[in-house]
């Protein structure tokens, strides 16, 4: 039985469809990501499986329990960290940790998540007081507070600092290697490439896409990017009307073509029958963030 399983899922508010007809289902210890523009339904999608939203049509189970009809079975399986949520502002970091520990039969350790977050030396700080990345480490934390085995994370290290970012994926890869199932939604491919073990693009509340991060990258039009310096003899149009070739753009004194395999292997051939070179050439993998823009509308 898969962890969470969302089946034709549609939710509208007024006429507009915000979610139409999305499928996916995450295994128990699973990293699994969802990508897509802004408004194209992930916060909608997630809020339902946490039991936030009633779905309009479509079928979400988390554990095998339905998120709104058992609600309270499913909150104590299940930690949840949203955008924008807010708490009282002159609530401490400690007494909102306590007040969320209470929720729960069998709380985590909170001195130790507080360490692993880096919250341990703001615990007498109040809410209003802190940054937005210490805010976002403490709803990180109250996520985790239940000692859940599954969490959803949506846009998870928006507003933190480089250094926390990093130490909020390894917090992420240790919760998989306890074995707790995240459901991630995020804009950040970087996190998405290193983090999730499989993908769903979500584009105007439909998949259009649902594979591991490489099938992602090798599904997409631009597999690879052939670059070099701007100063060859090589025209603009050549390059383009290459085989496979998807953009030719010239960046940083670079010029950058994207393409296939099969680009790669007419841009040799098309050095050799030209009798030309080129300077710093480089053969590089397209990466997720590509793929993403060839996906994404
Ligand atoms: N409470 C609401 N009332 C009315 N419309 C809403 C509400 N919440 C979201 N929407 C609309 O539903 C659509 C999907 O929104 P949602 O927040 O699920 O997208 P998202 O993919 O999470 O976007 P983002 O990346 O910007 O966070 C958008 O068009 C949004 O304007």
């Amino acid at each position: 039985m898969p962890m969470i399983e969302v089946r034709d899922l549609s939710k509208a508010y007024g006429e507009r469809k915000a979610v139409d007809g999305v499928s996916f289902t995450v295994d128990e210890g699973e990293i699994f990501g969802i990508l897509g523009p802004n408004g194209a339904g992930k916060t909608t999608t997630v809020e339902c499986v946490a039991g936030l939203r009633t779905p309009d049509a479509g079928r979400v189970r988390v554990g095998g329990l339905d998120p709104v009809a058992d609600h309270d079975r499913v909150t104590r399986l299940l930690g949840v960290q949203l955008q924008q949520s807010e708490l009282q502002a002159k609530l401490t970091v400690r007494e909102a940790m306590e007040l969320y520990a209470s929720f729960h039969e069998r709380p985590a350790d909170r001195r130790a998540l507080a360490a692993r977050l880096g919250l341990d030396a703001h615990l007498d700080v109040r809410f209003a007081r802190l940054s937005g990345g210490q805010k976002q480490r403490l709803f990180i934390a109250l996520a985790l507070i239940g000692d859940p085995r599954a969490v959803v994370l949506d846009e998870l290290t928006t507003g933190l600092d480089p250094r926390a970012r990093r130490d909020t994926w390894d917090l992420v890869e240790s919760l998989r290697a306890d074995g707790v199932t995240v459901l991630l939604v995020t804009h950040v491919m970087e996190e998405a490439q290193r983090l999730c073990d499989r993908i769903a693009v979500i584009d105007r509340g439909r998949v259009t896409a649902l594979d591991t991060p490489a099938g992602i990258i090798g599904r997409a039009a631009t597999a690879r990017v052939v670059s070099f310096a701007a100063d060859s003899p090589l025209e603009a149009a050549e390059l383009a009307a290459l085989p496979g070739a998807a953009d030719v753009t010239t960046r940083e004194g670079r010029t950058v073509v994207t393409g296939t395999d099969a680009t790669v292997d007419a841009f040799v051939s098309l050095l050799a029958r030209r009798a030309v070179t080129v300077r710093g050439l480089r053969v590089t993998d397209a990466t997720l963030d590509d793929a993403y823009l060839d996906l994404t509308t």
